[in-house]
């Protein structure tokens, strides 16, 4: 990737503008976002997005408990503005925060994931591809460039093996560097939004989330065999069995991580880890990182918050794999907290898909500049020059409910 420019030439460029009479394309009050967006989408796509589980405890917990810990900035420390690069697996990223897996992005904006992949390339952001993505793992990549993408696997049952094996050998021709394998979702959580809409992104006459099925070789063969016709002579029978394939509705097991080990050369990390025992088992596995997610909050209810269990798994595996971390993240100095109590990585989720509903690749890249802003003025002005541990960590927080 080429060298960013510092978050700063955004703030530039805005009061710049601002002498020839031109106001930015969003507002930068990142809580306002979500209001917007449910202004201008259709109600059952917005009640998709915002939408979570039972009645939003896990949801609430997760906001509430970046609440619970505040900055406390150091004067006089000499520095220039703060330098963002971190490192993963060895290599060296830009900024230390990602873009979430989001499915099904066609629903929010007409040009969906390919406008996230642009505004992701060009704000030198990775991107994370999901398997409910609206457009195939070879075209998000055309858009993406020469871009840091992740892939994010659903991850379908033993017997469907051989479809995996093609989802990654896809994804890894296609320049996917590191797979992003969610353990929280062999089914979808209760979400009342989303039932009181009577809609689910996948049951549509477009089958718009399914594109990574019906483009997949081995998937269509099958399809084939299975029916005697093609994909494209029976589409609704062909979208419902590729539904079933990636939410199978029955877990895996830890045994069953050999399997993605022997298909994936390069880093896996599990999505949705909660727990020290898990992230321990993780490392038992041999994984080289972990996503400390509960996945907004969006599969079971009743859930505490996913940073109110970062710094427990940060204590117990955080030397052997890499901490990546989202759930809640709404504003600069939230990504701040979640890399100080231990996470390399933070991933962005809901803000950017408002981003993307409000202005499509444009609402994206401001999305990103802004946190990105946000974020790092919090660190000049706190005194702390880099984003690694040793710049960046607990000493910088006091828990504000002591
Ligand atoms: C509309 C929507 C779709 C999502 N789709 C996926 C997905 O396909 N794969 C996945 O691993 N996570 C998915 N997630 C979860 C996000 O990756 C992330 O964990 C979550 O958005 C973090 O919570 P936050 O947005 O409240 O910060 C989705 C989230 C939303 C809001
Ligand atoms: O909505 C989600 O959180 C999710 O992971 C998903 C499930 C089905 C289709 C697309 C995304």
């Amino acid at each position: 990737m080429a060298a960013n420019p510092t978050p700063f030439t955004y703030e530039n460029e805005v009061y710049q503008a601002g002498l020839r009479g031109e106001t930015p394309p969003i507002t930068f009050n990142c809580l306002d976002w979500e209001k917007l967006a449910e202004d201008r989408l259709p109600k059952n796509s917005y009640g998709y997005v915002w939408g979570s589980a039972g009645v939003r405890d896990t949801d609430t917990n997760n906001k509430k408990a970046f609440k619970k810990w505040g900055i406390v900035p150091s004067r006089l420390v000499a520095g220039d503005f703060p330098d963002l690069k971190t490192s993963l697996f060895g290599e060296t990223y830009e900024y230390p925060i990602a873009i979430a897996p989001v499915g099904v992005q066609r629903i929010f904006h007409q040009d969906g994931e390919i406008a996230t992949a642009k505004a992701a390339h060009k704000e030198h952001v990775t991107y994370i591809l999901s398997t409910a993505s609206a457009t195939s793992i070879e075209d998000v990549a055309k858009a993406n460039e020469n871009g840091s993408r992740w892939y994010q696997l659903y991850w379908p049952q033993n017997e469907n093996n051989e479809i995996t094996a093609s989802l990654l050998s896809r994804a890894k021709a296609a320049g996917y560097k590191v797979l992003v394998v969610t353990l929280d979702t062999h089914i979808v959580g209760w979400r009342p939004s989303d039932l009181d809409n009577a809609y689910n992104p996948f049951i549509r006459p477009d089958n718009i989330g399914v594109a990574l099925g019906l483009s997949d070789p081995v998937y269509r063969r099958k399809f084939h065999e299975k029916h005697g016709k093609t994909v494209e002579e029976d589409v609704e029978t062909a979208a419902t069995e590729w539904t079933q394939t990636v939410f199978p509705g029955k877990s895996h097991s830890w045994e069953d991580i050999k399997f993605l080990q022997e298909h994936w050369e390069g880093p896996i990390v599990l999505k949705g880890i909660q727990t020290v025992a898990d992230a321990k088992k993780a490392v038992e596995y041999g994984v080289q990182g972990i996503v400390v997610s509960n996945h907004g909050g969006r599969q079971h209810d009743g859930g505490i918050g996913s940073l109110d269990v970062l710094p427990e798994i940060a204590d117990a595996v955080g030397h052997e794999l890499e901490i990546i971390f989202d759930s809640g993240v709404r504003c600069g100095a939230d990504i701040a907290k979640a890399l100080a109590l231990g996470a390399k990585m933070i991933l962005i989720g809901r803000p950017y898909v408002y981003g993307l509903a409000l202005k499509g690749e444009q609402g994206v890249q401001h999305v990103l500049k802004s946190l990105l802003g946000d974020f790092t003025s919090t660190l000049h002005l706190s005194g702390i020059s880099s984003v690694s541990p040793a710049q960046l960590n607990r000493t910088i927080l006091r828990r504000t409910d002591a």
